[in-house]
């Protein structure tokens, strides 16, 4: 890992988070001296002895000089998924205590357990063959890096050097919750030996080595045919060649246009793999128009042509900083910045120019999905695209940017598909993907 002035620790008190914590304490001030340790501990409030364990961390840490700091979700808590929830908190919670502490590195302390019990929850739901497990590195809502360099090594030898060192631990009452899908399988994956235990673990990982180098190479190659046969022709438009689904339409063909789909409708997954696959076949032999992943897909004897279809697009809603509009654009206001709405332009009912060489009637369907912010009740509204790119008509409200995301990886996008989301990213014209820590360096992670 390139030197970072900071790196944060996320420690829950168990036995997996404190072995991280007391190992990265010994590396640094072995390997980096300069390089501050600051563990946070999250506490969700939602069982009421989790301040005590969050204030145990605390003395833990004070005791070893190292900074502590608690985070406390005090949002409002939902009926229905609170365990995702409280994760999507808990991220959100870190990556502050990192931008507060002038870093974009969050160390996680997931264990080769943890890895094998995602692996056989994803093949259990059915994850085909780009199933991969957990990444040892991350890329978080586009700018802090969530680190697991544990992912190689057992709880029980984590838990053999803290008994070692005679450091205790929490164990938290809802890692035995058989509500829960992990707990479930870490239950399955504790049984007799000669049924599952350690061999089962071992297979699970080498499951997870092989998704995982499957998944970099179909990235590889799907960045490479977006590069070569993928380009934006207009605002919101993109425009595919047709070479890519000819002669022979191959996995990374039907990996490059899910891909492309997702990001152009704004979708968290990708779309069915079968589905796409049988869509490439009828964009081989033009003309067909089809829409799926709320993207609508056109092939002409010109090209085929990908924008986010009309139907289902945001109703009119006031801009606020950080919101993600329909997937697509992350809205940004400056301090200061005036209130305004945000709505598609399809709303504003508002004519546009037609741009040469492009299908008059995609590129129309492809600015009624762009995004206008207008404020102050003015006819006279802003129509963003995308900082800095050619293409955008107006400018925003002063203050408001709209910046292109790519949905499926705007908040967690693995190492594994880092080619895949450059690529994706200079196509659309999104921002480029950070550096990985890693970068440069002649070890993969595990
Ligand atoms: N309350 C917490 N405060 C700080 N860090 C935490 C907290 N809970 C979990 N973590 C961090 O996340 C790691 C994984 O924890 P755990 O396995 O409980 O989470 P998960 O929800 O199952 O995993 P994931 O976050 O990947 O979905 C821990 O080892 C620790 O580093």
């Amino acid at each position: 890992m390139q030197s970072r002035p900071a790196v944060i620790a996320a420690v829950s008190g168990g036995s997996d988070s404190t072995a991280l914590l007391l190992l990265l304490k010994l590396f640094l001030d072995h390997a980096a001296p300069s390089t501050r340790l600051h563990a946070v501990t999250v506490d969700h409030g939602l069982r009421p002895e989790a301040a005590a364990e969050a204030q145990a961390v605390a003395r833990f840490s004070a005791e070893r000089g190292i900074d502590h700091r608690i985070m406390t979700w005090s949002g409002p808590k939902p009926g229905t998924g609170l365990a995702a929830a409280a994760r999507e908190a808990r991220y959100d919670l870190l990556a502050r205590a990192a931008r507060d502490a002038g870093t974009d590195v969050i160390l996680t302390a997931h264990t080769a357990d943890d890895q094998a019990e995602t692996v056989l929850m994803r093949r259990r739901r059915g994850e085909g063959p780009g199933l991969a497990g957990m990444a040892p590195e991350t890329l978080f809502d586009g700018s802090v890096w969530i680190l697991r360099p544990l992912l190689g090594i057992r709880r029980e030898t984590l838990r053999t050097f803290l008994r070692d060192e005679a450091v205790g631990w929490v164990d938290d009452p809802s890692n035995t919750d058989r509500r829960s899908e992990r707990v479930r399988a870490r239950l399955e994956l504790a049984g007799p030996p000669q049924v599952s235990g350690a061999a089962a673990i071992d297979g699970l990982l080498t499951l997870a080595r092989q998704g995982a180098t499957r998944r970099r190479h179909l990235g590889r190659d799907a960045a490479d045919l977006i590069r070569r046969h993928v380009r934006k022709a207009g605002p919101g438009l993109m425009r595919i060649d047709a070479a890519l689904f000819r002669p022979a339409i191959d996995d990374a063909a039907v990996h490059t246009l899910r891909a492309l789909l997702a990001v152009v409708g704004g979708t968290p997954h990708l779309p069915d793999e079968g589905r796409v696959r049988a869509l490439c076949l009828r964009l081989a032999a033009p003309p067909c128009r089809a829409t799926l992943s709320r993207a609508l897909v056109a092939a002409r004897r010109d090209g085929v042509w990908l924008c986010r279809e009309e139907r289902g697009l945001p109703e009119p809603q006031p801009a606020r900083d950080g919101l993600i509009w329909d997937g697509r654009f992350r809205i940004s206001a400056t301090a200061g910045a005036a209130a305004a709405v945000i709505a598609p332009a399809s709303a504003g009912g508002r004519q546009v120019e037609n741009d040469d060489g492009v299908p008059a009637s995609l590129a129309r369907t492809a600015k009624a999905g762009l995004p206008i912010i207008s404020s102050g009740g003015s006819p006279e509204i802003g129509h963003v695209e995308q900082r800095g790119v050619s293409g955008s008509t107006q400018a925003a409200p002063a203050g408001w940017t709209a910046t292109c995301v790519l949905a499926p990886w705007a908040r967690f996008l693995p190492c594994f598909d880092l080619d895949l989301a450059q690529a994706l990213a200079d196509a659309v014209g999104a921002p480029p993907v950070p550096v990985a820590p890693s970068a440069g360096h002649n070890v993969t992670p595990a």
